[in-house]
């Protein structure tokens, strides 16, 4: 095997996926910057979900909210539904593990917070019914989608927002998700507590 040559093929295809990416995501990121915004301001929280590598990506941006992003600041609510292994083993032991998010949203999802669900393929069916779920309990859903939205896409409503990365490898995907969650921790932060330049 050629190392290098291997190596280098995940790289471009990386900055070409996040360079056409730049071309139509970055007023979503700005609408869905303000969404949570509004929900901080007015005293909700955001709860996050995923599935592999995506669970990473909550539970990434759950801690630049509780704890800080780039900047000295108060904590923000946020929390990662993807980290108490004894309530995701036990949903999905006694019931399906369709159910280990949505269940855990409707115990702690109250009017005016926001889900952040997170699914490259947008058809995984515990993100499905999280956001249904979501829904159920007035809040509002930033999606961050890939390849066609999946069946996220058509559960979204005027109050939600989706962010779809325009590319089909999973990888590729994911790697524009986490650029996305580090654009919105600035935009949040650039919008409460003003600019650090
Ligand atoms: O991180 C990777 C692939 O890079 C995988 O672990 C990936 O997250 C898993 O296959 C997930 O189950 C995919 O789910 P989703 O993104 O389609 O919702
Ligand atoms: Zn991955």
């Amino acid at each position: 095997m050629d190392f290098q040559a291997r190596i280098l093929d995940h790289f471009n295809a990386s900055i070409d996926t996040k360079t056409y990416a730049s071309e139509v995501l970055p007023p979503f990121i700005e609408v869905a910057s303000q969404m949570m915004v509004q929900c901080l301001v007015s005293e909700g929280k955001i709860l996050a979900c995923g599935n592999g590598g995506s669970a990473g990506d909550s539970q990434h941006f759950s801690s630049e909210m509780l704890n800080r992003f780039e900047r000295e600041r108060p904590s923000l609510p946020a929390l990662a539904l993807t980290t108490d292994t004894s309530t995701l083993t036990s949903i999905a032991n006694d019931y399906s593990y369709n159910d280990v998010f949505s269940k855990q949203i409707r115990a702690l999802g109250q009017p005016g917070d926001i889900l952040l669900a997170i699914s490259t393929s947008g058809n995984s069916a515990n993100i499905v019914q999280a956001i249904q779920a979501a829904h159920d309990r007035e809040m509002s859903v930033i999606a961050l989608t890939g390849r066609d939205g999946g069946d996220m896409a058509s559960l979204l409503g005027q109050d939600d927002c989706e962010i779809r990365v325009p590319a089909t490898v999973t990888a590729r995907i994911q790697e524009v998700h986490l650029l996305v969650i580090h654009c919105l921790c600035d935009l949040i932060d650039e919008q409460l507590f003003g600019s650090n330049e």
